[in-house]
């Protein structure tokens, strides 16, 4: 254990004024001219000195930061600890960027108990891509509800059911699959696009974590067209140039109908707002990475939550 004393001004933020825990990327403790304190701190005083450990365990490079001084006012010790942002967990390398996944991934277990995530989302929105990173830090097993299907009705595709079957017989072997997952635990689910609208199914989503990846739709446009929209029956099989205009057409109209069932959701992370946060232009700009990294941040927060006011009950 090593201990360094710093003069402030950080790029990192404050998730409360009392406590947080954070884990930095091994990047940013190399550089510690990037670690000192924010002056926006009104409580604390001016020449106050962070004292930073760093622990150097074998995988985990983790560095806390506490005040070792009292309040100016109540004379209390003042501990804060600083959390990496999203800001600088996109700007870390990959390497950096997957042990603090799975840092926060640790972090997320109190609150989340063993209790199954459901990804909830239109299609293309990334529920498989970035469930398995989700799934990986959680150390969670990641299932896809459209493969269970598949397997259930001896390996035809979801475009084969919607032609030689129907929607209906679709979403029924859905809910067959719903209720076999609600009562596994320690999964990250990445649902169906429809699964939302069924009433029904939200009795089993709601054994679970549900979390909407809200992302807009003419990057969803964008993204299933890339992909090929033939293994997406809904949308039918767009191609050539107009193909995105068509695929986006179909999107708002399923969307318009669905949007209230994904709002029901118990944590969102939406695409546009992180888009502006980070400065940058354009979703496709967001990595899958930093995508599970916004989806734990909301997880720890829904827990806090959940634990305050209960605590407030
Ligand atoms: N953050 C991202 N950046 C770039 N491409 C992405 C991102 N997330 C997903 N994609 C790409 O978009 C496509 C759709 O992603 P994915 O299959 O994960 O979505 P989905 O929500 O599981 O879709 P569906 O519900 O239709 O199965 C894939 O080709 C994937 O590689
Ligand atoms: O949005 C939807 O309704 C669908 C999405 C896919 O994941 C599949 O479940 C199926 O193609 C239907």
């Amino acid at each position: 254990m090593e201990i360094i004393a710093l003069q402030a001004s950080s790029p990192f933020q404050v998730a409360s004024a009392t406590e947080a825990s954070c884990t930095f990327p091994s990047k940013v403790f190399r550089d510690r001219s990037s670690l000192s304190c924010s002056r926006s701190w009104n409580r604390i005083p001016d020449d106050c000195h962070l004292s930073v450990s760093v622990s150097r365990r074998p995988q985990v490079p983790a560095i806390r930061c506490s005040f070792q001084d009292r309040h100016p006012d109540s004379g209390s010790p003042i501990s804060i600890d600083f959390a990496a942002s999203v800001q600088v967990f996109a700007e870390a390398n990959e390497a950096d960027q997957a042990l603090v996944l799975k840092n926060k991934g640790s972090e997320s277990l109190e609150g989340l108990k063993g209790t199954c995530i459901y990804l909830i989302g239109m299609m293309g929105s990334g529920k498989t891509t970035v469930g398995k990173l989700l799934a990986e830090a959680l150390e969670y097993e990641f299932l896809d509800s459209d493969k269970l299907i598949e397997d259930a009705a001896g390996g035809m595709t979801v475009a084969q059911f919607f032609k030689e079957q129907d929607e209906e017989k679709f979403r029924n072997a859905e809910t067959e699959v719903l209720v076999k997952l609600s009562s596994t635990g320690r999964s990250v689910v990445a649902t169906g696009g429809g699964i939302v609208v069924r009433p029904l199914n939200w009795t089993y989503l709601r054994q679970g974590l549900t979390i909407w990846l809200n992302v807009p739709l003419d990057a969803l446009a964008e993204r299933v067209v890339a992909a090929g929209t033939h293994t997406r029956p809904l949308l039918g099989d767009s191609q050539g140039d107009a193909a995105v205009v068509k695929a986006l057409e179909k999107l708002k109209a399923i969307y318009k109908f669905r949007a209230p069932s994904y709002a029901k959701a118990d944590v969102a992370v939406c695409f546009q707002e992180l888009v502006v946060r980070l400065g940058y232009e354009h979703v496709r700009d967001l990595s899958p990475m930093v995508i599970a990294f916004q989806m734990l941040e909301e997880i720890n927060k829904f827990y806090k939550m959940k634990k305050n006011g209960a605590a407030a009950a």
